[in-house]
């Protein structure tokens, strides 16, 4: 197949409508119906399950459409993103409800659902529509049960042929169901009766509930005759009598469906047995700017799930160094956090760094190859959360992980997956599972066994479900084709040899087995080259695949303040006023940088001037707290970068010699051992260069010399002088 449709889970022939997050507010705020609206995302194994759930509610209940409205939005749309933040979703699928004339995304009511069927969920509407108090949607008939006084005088009162009665219990909804089904019909009115109201049960002689009785204007009363006291009987039977028409008085304004927009995306070809950095590193972009970002108040257990999740990426990725840079620096700056919460908005702006921190920069969009899906619903995101952790587990029985606890990694996963994973019903299952068994992982290896037989333990359970993608299915993975060795016979059964599952995942989910293909290419960028190229790269590859990329350009081009935080409000100003900015500081500050074949960066002068100065205005805005924060953040990033600087140049080294993209990575490990090996050098050059440090090294040593030379001096002169006569010894 050539490439994935773009398929969204609804279309606009489903009786809801499907909106956008430029219709959203359009079509629900100050609206005469009340709204439902499902916000799903479309990679979530749930929301899929239950989209046929949703569809057929739609149906169910269209003709309850003038006072009631059902809607979808994917938030996993791009351009969904700040909207679905906005409304306070954190997890899919989720379900608000929405009164008629509502005018803010607070005034949504969640509304519970997890496994309920379409009757529970028609219930709960019901429910919700009846909390209407000051303003009742104008299309919606009284809900309420009717009264003998109401009855006795309601020809008079309404100008219709007939009054069908339902004689049922309290707790029944059915009586409410079927006028809200007859709602666009005219000629006819429908009111429940309770059967605790004695004098309405008398009067009819109702023996039986539900049951259902007709008036008619001219003063006949009859019991409806229907096979079952149904709903869906008593509606056939109503739409059906003398003169009832549907009506066409309610005219809905309705701003018009659109298809999701989508665009088709070119099918990359991939092999199953490769990994993909484009996956690797889209999770990362997904996971830190669109999961995190559900939350703009990070906060306890949550900020702490944060920190643990970016400090094992920062530790075990094996990342290309801008985004390598981007890991540290991020890392370093939350480790430097002591406050208890913190605004989502100060991690966008260091992982947007704009000019701070030089060749620092995470892709921003999601490019899937491995983890591409038949079609735009299917694998993607979950399937590259899967992927990246098994890669950071099987990292962490590398020698850098020696001294680390065994659960480090799950651990961070656990705690990702409970505060941050968006479909809900899958976080909790993961929690189900880790609650059940990840406390006896013993060993970095058995970690990475836990994981793989958890995974298997899903495959197993959603195999053959509606999310599973047709052309992938699910399988115990890795499959025979994959690893004949994983796979044995005992007592004629076949059994997973754990041994060769775990060398399996060693190689498997090692940097040389991860291929650059369908990424923009590494480059260094050096100080030198600096912001200009960055911006140019930023508009030449706009081919996203989910638009943010432009969306942040424009930002960009119209100065326009992010996340409103002081910092991000000067920044803005700076960047209309002054141009110099656009080039990276760092160069501009200290020429001589620039003569240096290695790209040495002073970042002493530089964190000292351009942060401090940054510090000073925003002193003067009298807004310090947030900045002071940020300050620090800047301090913190400062210094990490003498050790990202080495590794950006080993890259480059490595680059040169024409490694291909595995090999890049894979050499990498070695290098960094280098690379800390010269450790001593840093920490004797702590803020400078190592044209410094050598200038020191030959003074210290011409002036040891110098000293030697005097001590020696003075010594023989001594001896000469005690030497001659006529000084007396003592
Ligand atoms: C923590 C978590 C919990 C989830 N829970 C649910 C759920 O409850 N219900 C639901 O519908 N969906 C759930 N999902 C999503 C689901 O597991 C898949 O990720 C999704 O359906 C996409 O499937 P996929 O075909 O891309 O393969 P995935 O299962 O996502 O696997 C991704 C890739 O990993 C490899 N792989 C497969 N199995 C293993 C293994 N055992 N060990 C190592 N590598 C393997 C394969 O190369 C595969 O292509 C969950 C996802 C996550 C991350």
């Amino acid at each position: 197949f050539s490439g994935a449709p773009a398929l969204s889970l609804y279309s606009p022939s489903d009786p809801l409508t499907v909106l956008q997050a430029d219709t959203l507010e359009r079509s629900i705020f100050n609206s005469s119906s009340a709204w439902v609206v499902e916000f799903y995302a479309s990679w979530c194994g749930h929301c899929i399950h239950f989209a046929p759930t949703w569809r057929a509610l739609a149906n169910d209940i269209q003709e309850w459409r003038p006072a009631l409205r059902l809607g979808v939005l994917d938030c996993a749309e791009a351009s969904s993103q700040k909207v679905c933040s906005e409304f306070g979703i954190t997890g899919f699928p989720t379900l608000k409800f929405f009164k008629a004339f509502s005018r803010r995304p607070d005034e949504g009511i969640r509304l519970f659902h997890s496994d309920d069927g379409i009757d529970k969920l028609r219930h709960s509407i019901i429910t919700s529509v009846e909390r209407h108090e000051d303003v009742w949607p104008p299309a919606c008939p009284p809900l309420e049960p009717t009264s003998l006084a109401e009855v006795r005088g309601f020809f008079q009162a309404n100008n219709v042929t007939y009054l069908a009665l339902i004689f049922e219990k309290a707790d029944s909804f059915m009586g409410r169901e079927v006028i809200l089904d007859m709602l666009q019909y005219e000629n006819i009115a429908v009111r429940r009766v309770l059967s605790s109201d004695e004098e309405m049960v008398k009067k009819y002689d109702v023996a039986t509930f539900p049951s259902a009785y007709l008036l008619t204007s001219n003063g006949s009363c009859s019991r409806i005759p229907v096979h079952l006291e149904e709903r869906s009987f008593y509606t056939f039977f109503l739409r059906r009598l003398p003169d009832i028409v549907r009506g066409t008085s309610y005219n809905l304004t309705v701003i018009p469906d659109t298809e999701p927009r989508t665009t088709p995306t070119p099918w990359r070809v991939a092999d199953s047995s490769k990994l993909y950095m484009a996956d690797l590193e889209s999770v990362l972009h997904y996971t830190l700017r669109v999961e995190v970002a559900r939350f703009s108040d990070l906060r306890g257990e949550r900020l702490t799930a944060l920190k643990r999740y970016v400090s094992v990426l920062a530790k075990y990725f094996p990342a290309r160094p801008s985004v390598r840079n981007v890991l540290r620096n991020l890392n370093r700056w939350l480790r430097g956090v002591k406050e208890r919460d913190l605004p989502y908005s100060a991690v966008e702006a260091v992982l947007r760094n704009k000019k701070e921190v030089p060749n620092a920069r995470l892709m921003n969009r999601t490019i899937w190859v491995g983890c591409q899906g038949s079609q735009s619903q299917f694998r993607g995101y979950p399937c590259s959360l899967w992927l990246l952790f098994h890669l950071l587990t099987v990292q962490a029985t590398l020698p850098k992980g020696q001294n680390a606890s065994p659960l480090e990694v799950l651990s961070a996963m656990r705690e990702y997956v409970r505060f941050f994973f968006g479909c809900r019903d899958c976080a909790e299952h993961f929690e189900g599972m880790a609650a059940e068994s990840m406390d006896k992982v013993k060993s970095r290896d058995e970690a990475v066994v836990w994981l793989w037989s958890r995974h298997n333990r899903v495959n197993a359970r959603i195999a053959g479900t509606t999310s599973e993608d047709p052309k992938f299915p699910k399988l115990q993975w890795p499959p025979p084709s994959m690893c004949p060795a994983c796979h044995k016979k005992f007592n004629g059964q076949q059994v997973w040899d754990e041994g060769a599952v775990l060398s399996f995942f060693k190689a498997h989910f090692s940097p040389s087995n991860i291929y650059l293909d369908y990424i923009p290419p590494e480059e260094v960028r050096s100080a030198r080259r600096g912001r200009n190229t960055e911006e140019k790269e930023g508009v030449t590859d706009g081919k996203q695949e989910d638009g943010r990329e432009a969306e942040e350009e424009g930002e960009e081009r119209t100065g326009r303040p992010e996340g409103g935080t002081v910092e991000s409000e000067i920044r803005g100003s700076e960047r209309r006023t002054s141009p110099d900015l656009h080039r990276p500081s760092i160069v501009k500050m200290n020429p001589r940088t620039r003569e240096l074949e290695e790209g040495i960066v002073d970042l002493d002068s530089f964190s000292e001037q351009h942060y401090r100065s940054k510090a000073l205005k925003a002193a003067a805005a009298s807004k310090s707290r947030r900045l002071s924060k940020r300050d620090t953040m800047l301090q913190l990033m400062a210094d990490d970068h003498h050790q990202a600087s080495d590794y950006d140049a080993a890259w480059e080294r490595l680059r040169r010699k024409g490694l291909d993209g595995q090999q890049l990575l894979s050499a990498m490990g070695e290098e960094e051992g280098g690379t800390l090996r010269n450790q001593w050098f840093r920490i004797l050059g702590v803020g400078f260069s190592r044209l410094d440090v050598s200038l020191c090294i030959v003074l210290y040593f011409l002036s040891s010399m110098c000293l030697l030379g005097m001590y020696t001096f003075f010594r023989m002169h001594m001896r000469y002088r005690k030497g001659r006569p006529g000084f007396p010894t003592a």
